[in-house]
């Protein structure tokens, strides 16, 4: 479903509103809930709204969608950025797993990563301008693979070439094992990349496979 807003606020509290209202069907049934976030530079302010949510936040399991292969406290760390404007207020008593378990060795982190077991109910996704989601991006050698439904694993190592870092990103087959889908973006650009995409799937906007799919919810948000 999408969801077109003019007013940056008030998308971000519809958004707010579904994943509270996520999570907390999955707490009532089962006693916890798992969200798995991206990061890059739009999450920010959903962040620090979410933050403030008045939820069962210590039955709340985070991790990351994607992450870039540096140092927890890096600049450019996704979980950096979780730490930073997630992980505070009332949503200060979640716990957080990050991806970067080794900084010195990406296979052992990407090892980790996929002992990660919890089920996630919504994983939230951004969308960068060349059509990538978490960070399946289109020019990566290993996008073919990250693409394959059929894999086991949550997690792979993807080398994309015009990117600063390497990345460890959720598969294709883990974003549709998930419960939801809630995709966000802002701005003309954007939005114009994601009409594009809404087309057919295709590997030059790897962001069309989660429009294309029919197996979990997905909303799409998106404002000026
Ligand atoms: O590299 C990344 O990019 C996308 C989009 O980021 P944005 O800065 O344009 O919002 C993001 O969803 C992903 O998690 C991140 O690692």
């Amino acid at each position: 479903m999408q969801h077109d807003f003019y007013e940056q606020q008030d998308c971000l509290d519809s958004m707010v509103d579904q994943i509270a209202a996520v999570l907390i069907n999955a707490i009532e049934r089962t006693g916890r809930a798992g969200l798995a976030v991206s990061g890059g530079r739009s999450p920010v302010h959903l962040f620090q709204r979410l933050s403030l949510e008045d939820l069962p936040w210590e039955n709340v399991y985070v991790t990351l969608v994607d992450e870039r292969f540096v140092a927890p406290d890096h600049p450019d760390s996704n979980e950096l950025l979780v730490r930073t404007h997630l992980l505070k207020n009332r949503a200060r008593r979640a716990q957080f797993t990050g991806l970067v378990s080794h900084p010195d060795d990406l296979a052992l982190s990407v090892q980790e990563a996929n002992h990660q077991s919890h089920k996630i109910d919504l994983a939230l996704l951004g969308m960068g301008e060349d059509g990538h989601t978490a960070s399946l991006f289109p020019d990566a050698p290993e996008l073919a693979q990250a693409l394959d439904t059929r894999a086991s694993h949550r997690y792979i190592h993807v080398s994309p070439p015009l990117a600063a870092q390497q990345r460890i990103s959720m598969t294709l087959a883990a974003l549709l094992a998930t419960g939801h889908l809630l995709l966000a973006i802002s701005g003309p650009r954007k939005r114009r990349v994601l009409e594009q995409a809404a087309l057919q799937p295709t590997p030059r906007l790897p962001v069309s496979y989660i429009l294309s799919q029919t197996g979990v919810p997905l909303d799409v948000y998106w404002h000026p």
